[in-house]
């Protein structure tokens, strides 16, 4: 992907090219149905070559489904037009602490196995003039947790959004999660979680201020899973 596009998906042009998902330059020449249509044909080639059969009832409109999942839902952020609108405000009431969206649930896919990562994440930032709206850190979360990720680009591409839209480096995001492909196959360490920050400007500077932060999220274990 050249990188006018990749700065246009990511509305940001200062971002360094290691923080993007990695697409290839055609990513957008085929349209959401076409794709879809595509990963129906796929998906029902690795059914078949499991050796299942496609006209039991209960299997026939899994390839359809699964493509349906995988283009509009599960990887929907691939998207660029589902990246949310940051609506921010001008901070008129000097509100000048710390705010902190706690606890948003995280359900993202793990890009080298293709399995659920459940979790949490916690966002914070301190106003340089502008505010957000609260629901749009959610927002941004399930926006770019809805593609392929590993939770440490995941975590940083979260930060990056809420730096641009705020127009400040001094957010803050650490995501506490579970990655089924290490609790239900391989290793099958059911227990472990995986924990990632990433702290810009103030944050970095100051342990007081990671402090105050942590202290607010109170971390909880990650769903059961
Ligand atoms: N750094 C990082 N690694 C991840 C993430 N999600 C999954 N992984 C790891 O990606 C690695 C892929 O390793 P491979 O050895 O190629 O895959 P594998 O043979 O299936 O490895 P096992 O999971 O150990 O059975 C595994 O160690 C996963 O635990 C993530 O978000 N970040
Ligand atoms: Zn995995």
């Amino acid at each position: 992907m050249c990188d006018k596009h990749l700065h246009d998906e990511m509305g940001d042009d200062h971002m360094s090219a290691n923080l993007e998902t990695p697409l290839r330059a055609d990513a957008f020449e085929l349209s959401a149905e076409e794709k879809v249509e595509k990963i129906e044909a796929d998906f029902r080639n690795i059914m078949e070559t499991l050796g299942l059969d496609l006209t039991d009832d209960s299997l026939k409109g899994t390839p359809k489904r699964v493509a349906k999942m995988f283009v509009k839902e599960i990887f929907g952020g691939l998207l660029p037009e589902r990246k949310p609108g940051m609506s921010t405000f001008e901070n008129k009431y000097n509100y000048n602490q710390m705010l902190v969206e706690k606890d948003i649930v995280v359900y993202s896919t793990c890009e080298h196995h293709f399995l659920p990562i459940v979790g949490r994440a916690h966002v914070g930032y301190i106003s340089k003039g502008k505010v957000i709206g609260l629901s749009k850190m959610n927002r941004i979360v399930e926006y770019y947790a809805k593609r392929p990720q590993v939770q440490e680009r995941l975590t940083m591409q979260i930060v990056k959004a809420m730096q641009d839209a705020l127009g400040t480096d001094d957010v803050a995001c650490i995501i506490d999660a579970k990655h089924l492909c290490v609790n239900s196959r391989g290793i099958k360490d059911i227990e472990s979680s995986t924990v990632t920050a990433e702290f810009g400007g103030a944050f970095k500077e100051s342990e007081q201020l990671r402090k105050e932060f942590i202290s607010y999220i109170g971390m909880k274990t990650p769903f059961n899973v």
